[in-house]
């Protein structure tokens, strides 16, 4: 059999460099091949074919029914932050260990008290901000990023150790070296010259912010580490109180646990607070949607015995629908197969790259009824969403998997849980405290620019603007 449909291949370039090489210039090429040729495609980065599938029953098919076939990772040069990563760590022992090592600190770790404190300063700058705003206008995006951030931080270094100049820093070499890589990247998309290319000029940058993030972080986890002595737990007794004393307890060298603090991070912050901002632009647009949910929030908050336990919180659905509709990652990382399989009359070669469109399955008409429509409704009872979760294992149906915001399978993202927890506990206390106002109206349409900005996470293309009201029952 035949690889699957395509663009015909160009030699040496591939067939995506015949545009800019963008993420934008993916999903446009992409979704001419979609358009012509079906759910399955090849896309030709250099000599390697590039198989694309944007359908859930065959996402189900590939990364559940074939799981330990389709877990495996392109092999990568491996350089920089990213080099010792579970993301990037081949589908074995050593991604095993790490990746158990991530999912039971995350399942044991006291993440309530962190959250809770940063919503609530959270929900204090905001009631700055909009005192000093003209008509209490606001621009939440760098205030969400900074809370978001910082608990993850509080959860990776430990309470003890963050001054708060710190934590700044941390976040801009965060942001300084996201914007100096060149994210096509992370697909495994381009040929090693092409990459030579397009780093020659950036390199040095990336090279000083990659070395200052390295003196930065070692430096936090020499700090924890004298913590542990002072309280005499080197050997590791007690409960691991952030992800840096689990690391230290695996015996990992420098390098390693600067990439793995590195990932935590970069995996949390980001697509959580752009999953955060789609959220409450959403909730400003939709009034009625903000009511309906102050209402459930209100009325769940002083007990109704009448609800059964699988009545799914009214919040739980408004975030569900926000990632189906504006999923942070539009496509998974990359993946491959460790042999030749064949897919529906398909050949997906060994070693090819394979990868998923999240955005098209969550937005794909045989599934959704009027998907491009934000109706949180769709995920309560009776709904089509209803018995779908973010988490999507697939084990319990390939139903179950209609969206994949966080991947599906073994390479799954493991910190789904935590990160629907913070959605929804932030969004909740959001809408609490504050009525989400629009700034613009066109008549009696609210207007918000809802475009996106494509990239490996797709942010909103222009951060929000939003009136705060301080809710009459809040205000003391
Ligand atoms: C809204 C927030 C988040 C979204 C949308 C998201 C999405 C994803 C996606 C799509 C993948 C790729 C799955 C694949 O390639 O099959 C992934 C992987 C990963 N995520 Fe997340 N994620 C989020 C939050 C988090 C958090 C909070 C953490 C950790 C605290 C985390 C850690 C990771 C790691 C370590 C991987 C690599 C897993 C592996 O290769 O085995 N993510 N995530």
């Amino acid at each position: 059999s035949s690889l699957p449909p395509g663009h015909p291949r160009i030699p040496l370039l591939g067939s995506l460099f015949t545009s800019p090489p963008t993420i934008a210039s993916l999903s446009t090429i992409l979704g001419r091949l979609h358009d012509t040729h079906g759910p399955v495609v090849t896309l030709w980065a250099g000599s390697k074919p590039a198989i694309f599938i944007a359908r859930h029953d065959i996402a189900h098919r590939t990364l559940v029914g074939m799981g330990a076939t389709f877990a495996q990772r392109p092999p990568s040069l491996s350089y920089g932050v990213n080099g010792y990563g579970i993301n990037s760590a081949a589908y074995g022992s050593r991604w095993a260990v790490l990746r158990r090592n991530l999912s039971s600190y995350l399942a044991a770790a006291d993440t309530s008290g962190p959250l809770c404190l940063s919503v609530d300063r959270l929900v204090k700058s905001l009631e700055v901000a909009a005192a000093k705003g003209v008509d209490c206008v606001v621009v939440p995006s760098d205030m969400l990023r900074h809370a978001v951030f910082s608990f993850f931080a509080t959860l990776c270094f430990g309470e003890e150790d963050m001054a708060d100049d710190v934590l700044v820093h941390l976040r801009g070499l965060h942001a300084e070296i996201l914007s100096l890589v060149v994210q096509l990247d992370a697909f495994h998309l381009m040929p090693v010259l092409l990459q030579l290319a397009y780093y020659f000029p950036r390199w040095w940058k990336l090279f000083s912010a990659q070395k200052k993030h390295h003196a930065i972080v070692t430096g936090l986890i020499r700090a924890r580490r004298r913590w542990l002595e002072n309280v005499g737990d080197v050997g590791g007794g007690a409960a691991p109180r952030c992800y840096v004393d689990t690391l230290l307890r695996l015996g990992l060298g420098d390098h390693e646990m600067v990439s793995l603090c590195w990932e935590f991070m970069n995996a949390a912050a980001k697509t959580t607070t752009t999953a955060l901002e789609w959220i409450m632009a959403r909730l400003v647009l939709h009034q009625d949607i903000q009511q309906k949910l102050w209402n459930d929030i209100a009325t769940r908050s002083v007990g109704n015995n009448q609800r059964t336990r699988s009545d799914r919180p009214f919040v739980e659905a408004v975030v569900l629908e926000a990632l189906r509709r504006h999923p942070p990652a539009h496509y998974l990382l990359a993946h491959t197969t460790d042999r030749d399989v064949s897919l529906d009359g398909y050949m997906v070669p060994k070693g090819s790259v394979v990868n998923y469109g999240v955005a098209d399955i969550g937005r794909d008409a045989a599934s959704w009824v009027e998907p491009d429509v934000f109706r949180p409704e769709r995920f309560l009872e009776g709904g089509e969403g209803s018995i779908v979760h973010g988490i999507a294992s697939g084990s319990s149906g390939r139903e179950t998997m209609k969206m994949m915001p966080f991947g599906a399978g073994r390479r799954a993202c493991p910190g789904a849980g935590l990160a629907m927890k913070v959605l929804q506990l932030s969004v909740e206390n959001l809408v609490k405290r504050f009525e989400w106002k629009p700034v613009g109206c066109v008549g009696k349409k609210v207007e918000v620019d809802m475009s996106e900005r494509p990239g490996l996470v797709t942010e909103m293309r222009t951060p929000l603007r939003t009136r705060l009201v301080v809710r009459k029952q809040e205000q003391d």
